[in-house]
């Protein structure tokens, strides 16, 4: 068990101008933030006259600190501690706008703003790759908190428009008084492309399904979750650990935030909320007390182990340091220093896996049954091997052969007639081996050209060749999958708005349906609306720009794998170089003779060289294919939400277009009135607003709607909506004119 307090840490976002309110000073096992309160602020909302504060963090971000040096710092060793087998837990507590999302999830535009899920997931993903000799799980969970009720957000059923949309999430308790949630999906990902879409998936419903009145990240608290196993190869225990990323709803306090209705409901829930986990925590810090009210709230319910239980905890308190928040930032920073006593035990959760343990017992069994047998002189080994027989334990060795784990076992009894077989096998695949290596030699020499036995293994190869060949067949495995992306990529690249423009795989989730399927459904008159609609729009120009800059990493990356290309051909070139010589060689000199020649030794040394700017190359294209989805995700999200604030847009035309209809209908107009009547009515600009705003009403300012039914159609609305849209840009060029 490791017994260990909750580590914190401080971050302290960026202001736009210089402050003086804070100094931090690094002292040996950890740092000090001074808050100076400015005198006049000491007088009023603060309620003593101390002018100065101060605090001790494990460590403080200043401004200028990398989301890198964050991770680095704070998330990798939990994540380490998860792999071996410990809970961990990483939560950012702070006002609204301080910075937590930025910290756990990310900033919107930048690649290198990822937060600390997404370098999580890329971290336990290149961990894995780097330990072949365990086998590895991950599957994730996205939750998110809001007044109380969990949502999930990685629904792949769902598509989200609303947060009542998405699966409620139930929090359940067993008979041992465990907690348990109900309903929230938990998805494997088989890689670190798969985690990132689910967290993509996440995201996007968390920003689909917000409103303004529930500003997703202010006002509810999310918990994006990776469950991972680890296991040795060929042992029966398995390590299981969880890891949350806890970003919590804003810390103001009611009185402060100056709201009313649904919004002071919503703020007393946070409050509420957040005023449990206090409860938890100062319960948690004083040592003789034997209740803790985890139960008050779903959240402290669901961190139950990372507070004050079998996990270890990290907290970042993000701060902000200007002016107008120096009381706020007082009190995350005091509510950090209590959550700092709180001291968990973590133990490994290492688990005995049953389906191992009964293998390896059958095999072991049968080891002893044979041996028994053997001993006894039991078996009776009267009849002969059929030919069946010695194929099938020629096949046998066949796969014994083929299968890389070093801890395979090739199982045929004790029968010494089998064994034998097996032996006689062994010898003619060796001889097969060399007949087809001398016949290679053989025809290369008539021919003049080097041979290229591209990825099997010579038996002549020295072990370090060998190694090298098995890292080029990954890696050229690797490149195919890459230069398959890019081609299926540039077929999409200059598509329109309404197609697809991702690089995901078919089994992976994929908001581009909900944005196509949306588009294809609606109207006519509905498209060209949103077409006027997005050339308005803000989001567009940022949604331009990704664009821009994921056609110029294209283009990157297409350089980078011809040269990655290049390096490979010119490898496998030398690879046949080398092997056709140590072939020659090989026939006129001792091995000692060989492993001194200097010729074969030059070649190496190239080929080594070429190895490593081959790797080099390929790291570098691996990073920019992550930057390259990183920004489809962000083109995603614009497109989702120019989408969203449209239909938003859409429904208050219609229902303004709706008003209008209804008011002709009681004063129909004394104008064209029999012809309105029948089938249409003119609708015409307030005249007193068009006055005040000096507008001339233009003769296009007349639209009509048809009155044959009483809905209208989205054609109606369009040609509402443009009319008024017309009248709107007129108004503004007109009051523009008459300031000029
Ligand atoms: N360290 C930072 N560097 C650059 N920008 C930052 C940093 N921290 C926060 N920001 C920016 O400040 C804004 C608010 O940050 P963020 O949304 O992360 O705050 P928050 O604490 O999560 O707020 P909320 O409680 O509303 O969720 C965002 O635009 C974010 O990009």
């Amino acid at each position: 068990m490791v017994k260990q307090t909750i580590q914190i840490y401080c971050r302290v976002k960026p202001t736009k101008s210089k402050t003086s309110f804070y100094e931090i000073n690094h002292v040996e096992d950890g740092a000090n933030l001074s808050i100076i309160v400015p005198k006049d602020a000491t007088e009023g909302y603060i309620n003593n006259k101390r002018e100065d504060f101060r605090f001790r963090f494990r460590q403080i971000f200043d401004q200028n600190a990398k989301q890198d040096d964050v991770f680095a710092a704070v998330a990798r060793p939990v994540i380490d501690n998860v792999i071996s087998g410990y809970n961990g837990t990483i939560f950012a507590y702070g006002q609204t706008g301080s910075g937590k999302t930025f910290t756990i999830t990310g900033g919107p535009e930048r690649y290198a703003d990822r937060g600390i899920i997404p370098r999580s997931l890329s971290y336990i993903f290149q961990q894995f790759a780097q330990h072949a000799d365990q086998s590895h799980t991950v599957h994730v969970s996205y939750l998110e908190i809001y007044n109380e009720n969990g949502y999930d957000l990685l629904d792949p059923k769902h598509e989200a428009s609303k947060l009542e949309d998405l699966p409620r999430v139930l929090l359940m308790e067993d008979e041992d008084q465990n907690m348990h949630l109900k309903n929230l999906s938990v998805h494997a990902a088989q890689n670190e492309e798969e985690a990132l879409n689910l967290l993509f998936l996440g995201d996007t419903n968390r920003m689909i399904a917000e409103t303004p009145m529930n500003q997703a990240s202010t006002r509810s608290h999310c918990i994006f979750t990776i469950h991972v196993t680890s296991k040795e190869v060929g042992s029966a225990t398995v390590r299981k650990a969880k890891l949350h990323l806890v970003d919590l709803a804003g810390s103001e306090r009611v009185s402060k935030t100056n709201v009313n209705g649904l919004l002071l409901t919503e703020a007393k829930y946070i409050n509420l909320s957040l005023h449990y986990l206090e409860q938890v925590i100062v319960a948690l810090s004083e040592k003789h007390r034997s209740h803790i009210p985890y139960r008050n709230s779903m959240m402290t319910s669901v961190l139950r182990d990372s507070l004050g239980g079998n996990c270890m905890t990290t907290m970042i308190a993000t701060c902000s340091v200007d002016k107008r928040n120096i009381e706020e930032t007082i009190s995350t920073c005091r509510f950090s220093q209590r959550v700092a006593l709180i001291k968990n035990d973590a133990i490994l959760n290492e688990e005995l896996d049953p389906r191992v343990l009964i293998n390896q017992l059958r095999v072991e069994n049968l080891q002893l049954r044979n041996q028994i047998s053997m001993q006894n002189g039991n078996e009776q080994f009267t009849e002969s091997l059929t030919t069946e027989l010695i194929e099938k334990l020629f096949e046998q060795v066949k796969v014994y052969l083929a299968d890389t784990d070093n801890e395979a076992t090739l199982n045929v009894g004790a029968d010494m007639r089998k064994i034998d077989q097996c032996y006689r096998a062994f010898k003619k695949l060796h001889l097969e081996l060399q007949e087809q290596l001398k016949t290679a030699s053989t025809t290369s020499t008539k021919h003049g050209q080097p041979i290229y036995i591209t990825h099997d293994i010579s038996p002549y190869d020295s072990k370090e060749v060998k190694e090298l060949k098995e890292i080029i067949k990954l890696r050229d495995n690797e490149i195919s999958i890459l230069v398959n992306m890019l081609k299926k990529e540039k077929k999409t690249e200059y598509r329109p708005f309404t197609e697809s423009t991702t690089l995901k795989t078919e089994n992976s989730f994929s908001s581009t349906d909900r944005v196509g399927n949306q588009l294809k459904n609606m109207s006519v008159g509905r498209q060209e609306a949103f077409d006027h609609f997005r050339r308005e729009n803000p989001i567009n120009l940022k949604l331009e720009e990704h664009k821009r800059i994921l056609k110029q990493r294209f283009t990157e990356a297409k350089v980078l794998g011809e040269e990655t290309n290049q390096c490979r051909n010119q490898i496998n070139h030398m690879k046949g170089q080398y092997e056709q010589m140590h072939l020659r060689l090989a026939a006129q000199l001792t091995q000692d003779e060989i492993e001194k020649n200097q010729e074969l030794n030059r070649l190496r040394s190239t080929m080594e060289r070429e190895q490593t700017k081959y790797r080099e190359c390929f790291n570098r294209l691996k990073n920019m294919k992550q930057e390259i989805e990183h920004i489809q995700h962000v083109i995603e999200k614009d497109r989702l939400q120019m989408l969203k604030e449209f239909d938003d847009w859409w429904e208050e035309q219609s229902e303004q277009a709706e008003q209008q209809r209804q008011l002709l209908e009681m004063k129909p107009s004394t104008t064209d009135h029999d012809q309105s009547r029948k089938s249409t009515a003119s609708f015409q600009m307030d005249r007193s607003s068009a006055a005040s705003n000096n507008v001339d009403r233009p003769s296009s300012q007349q639209w009509n709607l048809p009155l044959t039914g009483d809905k209208k159609t989205d054609d109606d609305i369009l040609a509402f909506a443009n009319a008024r849209q017309r009248i709107i840009s007129q108004t503004h060029k007109c009051k523009k004119t008459s300031i000029e």
